[in-house]
This record gives C-alpha cells, structure tokens and sequence, in this order.
C-alpha cells in the first residue's frame, strides 16, 4: 500500500480543513486529485509529505505508521515531490544539472560529492525528459516549461516509491503542457516506475494513466475511485454545482460549462 488514510481530519483554527478522509492508493495505482481553490489538496499534500499531522485519523504512508514513526526523514526520500514550494527553496545560482544531481541526496543545492554512477543517472533523466540540451543553463533562466521538467527530473533521481505533481502545468503555454504531459505519461508506464498522484484543476489533465480519481471538495472526498466513472457530465456538475458537459477525445476527457 502506497498511502492509507482512514477517517483522517485535520483541523485549524477550530475548523476542520481536511474532515474524515479515507482513501487507499495501491503500488502502481496512478491517481488524478481533482479539487477546486482552496478544497483542501495542499494540506493533503502536507500531511502525505508528514510536513503537518492529522488531528484524528490514522495514516500510513508507504508502510510508516503516523504517530509511531520518527518518519520525515525516511518518508521525504522515498517520495518525489515538485511543487511551486520545491522551486522557490531551490539555490539561486545552481544549473539545471546540479539541480537534478541535488535530488540523489534529497538536498536542496549540492552539498555532496556525486559519484560517477550518479552523474551517469542524472544525464539519463535529463535525456529523458528532453532538458538536456538546458543542463548547463542556470535553472533561474530557464522558461517554466523547461524548469518544470528539471524538476521532475530531480524528483526522480531517488527513484522515489511515490511522485507527487503538484499542479505542475500551472503557468506552461499549450505546447509546453502538452510535451510535459507526455513526459508524465511515459513515467506512468515505466516497469519499475513510481506511483504518480497528479494534483489538479484542469479536468482535461487527466490522462488515461490516471485510472483512478479523487474528488476533494470543501476537505472532503466528495467521490473517488474508477476516473471513467467520475468524470462525467452528470457527476461533474454535481461536484462543481454548475451545469458542464465532459467530452473525451483520444481517450482525454474535456469540460466545457454548459
Ligand atoms: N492556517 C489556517 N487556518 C485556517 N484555515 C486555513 C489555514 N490555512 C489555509 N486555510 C484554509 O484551508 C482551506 C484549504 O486550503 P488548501 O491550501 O489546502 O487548498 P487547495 O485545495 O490547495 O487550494 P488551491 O487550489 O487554491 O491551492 C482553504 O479554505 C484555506 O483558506
């Protein structure tokens, strides 16, 4: 089991920000979250990174036990995170090679020697996720498309159990997300890939990977599970409260307000 949430809350400032969430995600088992601003997802996404603790509830992430386990630390390597955070902590003045390499030790800027073996590994993501050509650029100069594919580089260079994207298409034009999206897709499907949890606004992200989804609205799980079986017109407009309609094309879905 990946992440195994039962009946978790978190609360602040007296009120419930996350309320009775239960949710299993299993090895290999891509996941889309799909919330409105301000539904809840960055605290989720705080508490599966144990930067904050439920209030009630019991979780487990990739079989660590919260409450039970000294975990920050032993979780924080096993996980790859890229969000807008990871991109602002990163050492201004580092190129997009030291970048990835910094990921290998789960430090933010390169304070260890890399050994060959790990160089090697670096300038393979770099070629997989087409940032290559970029590895010597300092990463500050790089377009939000391009960085972001650092990023993701860099996240996998643990070869993390568990890939979190945090909306990482945010500010990418269309090209850019697309191409990103591919790069995304290919990950998906590696052997010995990781579990991917995508988090979103934009229903058209979901890819057919993502074979499952989460619903979070107002901190709660509004309705989870088979993606074909959520995103439709009728439920996404209940979870919206406006009338949309979903089309799929090549097997992506689409919303369109009614
Ligand atoms: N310290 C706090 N005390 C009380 N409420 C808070 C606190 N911090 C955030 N909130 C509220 O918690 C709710 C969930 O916030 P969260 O950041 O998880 O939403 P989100 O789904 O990530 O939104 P977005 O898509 O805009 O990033 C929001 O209504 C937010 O205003």
């Amino acid at each position: 089991m990946i992440i195994d949430m039962q009946g978790v809350s978190l609360k602040r400032e007296g009120r419930f920000i996350l309320n009775d969430i239960n949710w299993k995600v299993e090895k290999k088992q891509h996941w889309a979250l799909l919330g409105l601003n301000g539904s809840g997802k960055t605290f989720l996404l705080n508490l599966i990174n144990a930067y904050t603790f439920p209030t009630k509830g019991r979780m487990n992430v990739l079989g660590l036990e919260f409450g039970k386990t000294y975990l920050a630390e032993k979780l924080r390597k096993q996980i790859g995170f890229v969000s807008a955070s990871v991109q602002n902590r990163l050492h201004k003045g580092d190129n997009a090679f030291e970048v990835v390499l910094s990921g290998a030790f789960a430090s933010i800027g390169l304070y260890d020697t890399p050994t060959d073996e790990i160089r090697e590994k670096a300038i393979g993501l770099l070629k997989d996720l087409g940032c290559f050509d970029y590895a010597n650029r300092l990463y500050e100069t790089l377009s939000s498309g391009e960085k972001q594919r650092v990023l993701i580089a860099r996240a996998l260079m643990a070869d993390p159990e568990l890939l979190i994207l945090d909306e990482p298409t945010n500010g990418l034009d269309f090209l850019a997300k697309e191409q990103l999206l591919e790069s995304v897709e290919r990950i998906a499907q590696r052997e010995n890939g990781p579990t991917i949890l995508y988090v979103t606004h934009h229903v058209d992200e979901v890819l057919p990977v993502f074979e499952n989804t989460l619903l979070l609205k107002e901190g709660e799980i509004y309705d989870s599970g088979d993606t074909s079986r959520l995103l439709t017109s009728d439920t996404m407009s209940s979870f919206f409260e406006v009338p949309v309609d979903i089309t799929w094309n090549k097997r992506r879905p689409f919303l369109m307000k009614r």
